[in-house]
């Protein structure tokens, strides 16, 4: 699909609009990548231990919490071997480790605050409000106790009428003063939560915007490293993560902090002996909590990437159902989702393991604290240097003091996922792609003849550098001529194609369109503009006929796909439809047949009236009859063209001007097709199987309806 969106101008057309906003460090970031796949590549044991040790360390040093922690690290240990043994095997086998990154970036905390910075004066407004509620919270107390005074002073007192009693009197005062702060109260709340909330859905929405425009943009090479599930995990799922962690850290967060900062001051107001002992064990349990923490960050971010890979399971057995029905694969598929899913779970249950003992170690010191205060506090008062007053004072703002750092040990889990999945995002955000869609020229039209020539080309694919498959491969397609590339399947034809298409650049050597070179032309140019692509199992999207044919050039006319729909054989079979060009071809276009689909792909290529038009064997997936209609498109179509037929059918390559013959990424004859039958080389064999099968399909077609229709016949009908 990514294939198809490239090779059309609709789509990428509007990314003119919407240029990555960050090019940091990407040279950096692409080294990390690079070292991260160079050790992913290692081997399957490795990355077992991998994952497993740090989680080991973590289990180390819960030990001290008790034997629940090493019943845990036997149990998970047990759990990473089987993990290995199980996805051997099945079709995750070797991409589970892919997924399972270790921990290599910190959160980039000034990209961060650059999706930030725009809502500054909202997030302000909103902090004001969120600290004038937590100062109403304290206040409220305050005037609960007054009341509570008046209560109290009254509570013995017969009052035989109330309303000339003078208690409405003293009630009234202390009940309004509360009611104003309620007002006030929900007031701010509403405020604050209702800004954080705009706040965080703008942010939100900015960085899956972003993220997909960085994603969209990048090199084929990365979508054949990266599977789609995670892709899109990473748009919904982290996002969505990063969103309401970052509203509730905010939001509650405040709360706490000033609660935090009112209660210490009391607590120094009161005691001020009493509130540097009660403090001076801070710095050493803050310190102990950020070891935690940034363990637990870890744990979470495998997590993260497990639940990616389950989703991943989900989204690709979905996609492709048809291939899972037709395989039998319904129950395997389940078991592997299960598998996955309970795995997910498992690397989740862990991190709340963690989270629930670093709140029972952050419990454990709150209440020492009310101990130790109680101790030290009875110690004072026995001496007479504390009145029992001042004690219960203290103890009281201690305990506000231990509610909001109990809040802020459940707030560091949220600041944990959230972290975490706001790394992922910004990971793929920082990745800039090294062929950039709108850098080059654009050649004028009427200088465009669509001459190509290859020269002294090597190339090998990002994902497999030592296996060369092309070797000083050199080629000129003239233009307006057809050339067909034929040889034995892997031996590079496809690959000559989308080299010329620059989902890839050469390793060495040089391609040329006009006298250019390709690697110096914009490739959205190239491809909006030069080069029509017809795949051999095009995809459509869901959506009408017309705006798939439409998807060629956004800007044309309803009379233009006409034309073109008439031009590839479409019309016909469009217009019988009950809705016609407004049928809805379904998901992937599966409500049409493969040649009706292919014919719509033809249509679409048109559109663009492209100078060269490549043809990755675009009829060899087609029956006998379909195959000669979308043959008539095609026929159609080359005219006046230059052509690259990626050929496994004598019909496209007895018309071709040129057949190229590869074998192993280079040319090993070439010459017309007469010529290359009086040479009886490879091509020959090639030829003499070809005609083989062919000869069996027409005699199935014969034994099935009785009709003498040969591939020969359709095309000379056409
Ligand atoms: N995306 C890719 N990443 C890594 N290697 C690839 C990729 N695509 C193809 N290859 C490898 O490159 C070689 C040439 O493949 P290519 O698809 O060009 O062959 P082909 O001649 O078109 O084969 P077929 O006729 O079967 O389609 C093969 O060895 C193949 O395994």
């Amino acid at each position: 699909m990514l294939r198809l969106l490239l090779s059309n101008y609709s789509r990428s057309h509007c990314l003119l609009h919407q240029l990555p906003k960050f090019q940091i460090g990407s040279g950096e970031r692409l080294k990390n990548l690079n070292k991260l796949f160079g050790k992913l590549k290692s081997n399957v044991t490795t990355n077992s231990t991998h994952t497993a040790k740090p989680a080991l360390r973590l289990k180390t040093l819960w030990c001290g919490a008790g034997a629940l922690t090493i019943g845990l690290a036997s149990r998970n240990l047990l759990q990473n071997n089987f993990r290995q043994v199980k996805c051997e095997g099945n079709r995750l086998t070797g991409i589970f480790q892919s997924t399972l990154q270790p921990d290599d970036g910190k959160f980039d905390w000034k990209r961060f605050w650059s999706y930030l910075r725009p809502y500054l004066w909202e997030l302000l407004a909103a902090i004001a409000a969120a600290l004038v509620v937590a100062y109403i919270n304290i206040r409220i107390p305050s005037l609960l106790g007054d009341i509570i005074n008046v209560l109290a002073r009254y509570a013995n007192t017969y009052v035989k009428d109330p309303l000339s009693n003078s208690f409405v009197k003293d009630v009234g005062k202390p009940c309004s003063n509360l009611l104003s702060l309620y007002f006030m109260q929900s007031g701010f709340t509403f405020l604050y939560i209702y800004l954080l909330s705009r706040i965080g859905e703008q942010m939100a929405a900015n960085l899956r915007q972003d993220l997909f425009k960085q994603i969209i943009i990048q090199d084929i090479e990365f979508f054949d490293k990266n599977r789609t599930g995670e892709l899109v995990n990473r748009l919904t799922a982290d996002v969505q993560d990063f969103k309401s962690s970052v509203k509730q850290f905010i939001s509650q967060g405040l709360r706490s902090a000033a609660q935090l900062l009112g209660g210490s001051i009391s607590l120094f107001l009161i005691s001020p002996h009493m509130a540097t002992i009660a403090l001076a064990a801070v710095p050493a349990v803050v310190m102990c909590m950020t070891y935690l923490g940034r363990k637990l960050r870890y744990l979470s971010k495998s997590a993260q990437a497990q639940s990616e890979l389950a989703t991943s399971v989900c989204e690709e057995a979905l996609s492709n159902v048809r291939t899972v029905r037709s395989n039998a694969c319904e129950y395997r598929e389940m078991e592997l989702f299960e598998y996955e899913t309970n795995e997910a779970a498992r690397l989740a249950q862990e991190l709340g393991y963690g989270i629930a003992i670093f709140q029972g170690l952050t419990n454990f010191f709150l209440n020492g604290l009310v101990l130790s205060t109680l101790f030290l506090g009875g110690h004072l008062m026995s001496t007479e240097s504390m009145s029992p007053g001042a004690l219960m004072a203290f103890l009281v703002a201690a305990q506000g003091v231990q509610r909001s750092l109990a809040q802020g040990s459940i707030l560091l889990g949220t600041m944990i996922r959230g972290m975490t999945a706001g790394s992922r995002i910004f990971e793929y955000l920082q990745i800039e792609p090294k062929v950039e869609l709108l850098r080059g020229y654009e050649i004028p039209p009427e200088r465009l003849y669509g001459e190509i020539r290859f020269e002294n080309v090597y190339f090998a694919y990002p994902t497999r550098p030592d296996h060369i498959v092309l070797k000083d491969f050199s080629l000129i397609l003239r233009p307006g001529e057809t050339v067909a590339l034929v040889g034995a399947s892997g031996s590079g034809k496809s690959t000559i194609a989308a080299l010329v298409e620059r989902f890839y650049e050469p390793t060495a050597g040089n391609i040329k369109l006009d006298g250019y070179k390709l690697a110096d032309i914009s490739p959205h140019w190239l491809r909006s503009n030069a080069l029509g692509f017809i795949e051999q199992q095009p995809i459509l999207f869901a959506t009408t006929i017309l705006e798939n044919i439409r998807y060629g050039r956004p800007t044309a006319d309803e009379s233009e796909i006409y034309e073109v729909a008439k031009q590839s054989q479409s019309h016909e079979f469009v217009s019988a439809l009950p809705d016609g060009y407004n049928t809805n071809v379904g998901e992937r276009g599966t409500q049409l047949s493969g040649g009706q689909r292919q014919r719509i792909a033809i249509a679409r290529a048109l559109l663009k009236n492209p100078k060269i038009l490549i043809l990755d064997e675009a009829t060899s997936a087609l029956d006998a009859t379909s195959e000669a209609e979308v043959q008539r498109a095609l026929d159609n179509a080359v005219l006046n063209r230059t052509t690259l037929v990626i050929a496994h059918r004598l019909s496209t390559i007895r018309n071709a001007d040129l057949i190229v013959v590869l074998d192993h990424g280079r040319i090993v004859e070439s010459g017309k097709h007469d010529e290359l039958m009086a040479k009886r080389g490879l091509y020959y064999d090639l030829v003499r199987q070809q005609e083989k099968h062919e000869h069996n399909i027409t005699n199935k077609g014969n034994t099935a309806d009785g009709s003498h229709n040969t591939n020969a016949q359709n095309r000379s009908q056409g």
